[in-house]
């Protein structure tokens, strides 16, 4: 009788499966490389980097060359002179799961693929909504949810890279004013590859309730798309622990938001952390987040200190 787990979409990989995928990859990431790569108190290592993040990095380049094979077969075919459009990834998962060091992480490797390719990153909180517009909607406290973002200004962006445009600006936020920074842009011009990060990035499209019309989704531009997935007692560990810190260091910023909570003691930074965990990050989690999951090509589980514990990388 065929195994259960035949069934799935995903092929599971334990962490040293994983790690065996990499003989054919050489090591291109140095410690200087690191140490511009770490985030706020991350240990991430090179055996980490090793035996997880360079399979992977090989595991895109495949793809990445075999979808610009097809791209480019298509448009001898059509006849089409549209100009190169960017090869986009999507990473998607819970606030504090790690994926801004993630993204960081592979934007470095994929920098140093054979082509060099020019690498470009882009988060979706500059579509959030302004402070002062949350507020009138009265979703201050919904952050993060997918009716807090301006979907359409992302997917405009998104059509616009992926139809040849080759200089877009999108907005930018501020983690110190917790807003948007008005008038700020982020150019980006002419990347080979486009790094999509954030945590709404897998919804499905939204269907308007009047008249049932449906907009495309964000992962609909998306030529792969990961997940990174962990226990939600280990990232609300992480949430708190890096609140920890930012009360020490961002908090103290003349403009911060929560400039209230600098340099308070851990236990009461703990209580705080744990108050906008509950209410506003891991509601988010259960409600929108996780259940987007198994929409992405790789799924990533992180087990404690943010170690991949093992691998599920989609069959189809
Ligand atoms: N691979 C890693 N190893 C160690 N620490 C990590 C790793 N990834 C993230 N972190 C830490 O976990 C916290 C959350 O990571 P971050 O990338 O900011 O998450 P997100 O972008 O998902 O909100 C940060 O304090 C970061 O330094
Ligand atoms: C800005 C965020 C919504 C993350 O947005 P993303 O970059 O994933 O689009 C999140 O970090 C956040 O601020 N959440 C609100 C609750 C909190 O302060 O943790």
């Amino acid at each position: 009788m065929e195994r259960k787990d035949n069934f799935t979409p995903y092929i599971k990989h334990d962490r040293a499966e994983w790690a065996e995928l990499r003989s054919s990859t050489p090591m291109t990431v140095t410690e200087e490389d690191l140490k511009e790569l770490k985030g706020l108190n991350e240990v991430l290592n090179l055996d980490e980097v090793e035996d997880i993040y360079l399979p992977l990095s090989r595991l895109l380049y495949l793809h990445a060359k075999a979808s610009r094979e097809l791209y480019e077969s298509r448009n001898e075919f059509l006849k089409s002179n549209v100009k190169k459009v960017p090869y986009v990834i999507g990473i998607a998962g819970s606030v504090a799961v790690g994926k801004s060091t993630f993204a960081r992480v592979l934007q470095t490797l994929i920098s140093r693929w054979p082509s060099s390719p020019k690498v470009e990153l882009l988060t979706t909180d500059g579509f959030l909504y302004p402070n002062a517009v949350l507020k009138d909607r009265g979703l201050m406290n919904k952050k993060g949810f997918p009716e807090s973002y301006n979907i359409g200004k992302l997917l405009h962006v998104l059509t616009e890279l992926k139809s040849g445009v080759q200089e877009v600006a999108a907005p930018v936020y501020s983690h110190i004013t917790y807003d948007i920074v008005p008038g700020e842009m982020q150019r980006i011009e002419s990347p080979d590859i486009l790094i999509v990060e954030g945590i709404n990035v897998l919804q499905p499209p939204k269907v308007s309730e009047g008249n049932q019309v449906n907009q495309l989704a964000v992962s609909d531009f998306f030529d792969f798309s990961l997940y990174v997935d962990a226990a939600e007692r280990n990232i609300f560990h992480w949430y708190v622990e890096r609140f920890k810190i930012l009360k020490d260091t961002a908090f103290r910023h003349k403009d911060s938001y929560f400039r209230k909570y600098a340099g308070v003691e851990d236990e009461e930074a703990f209580e705080i952390a744990k108050d906008i965990w509950d209410r506003i990050n891991k509601v988010n989690l259960y409600e929108n987040i996780l259940p987007t999951r198994y929409r992405a090509d790789l799924i990533l589980y992180k087990g404690d200190n943010h170690h991949v514990d093992h691998i599920m990388v989609r069959k189809i």
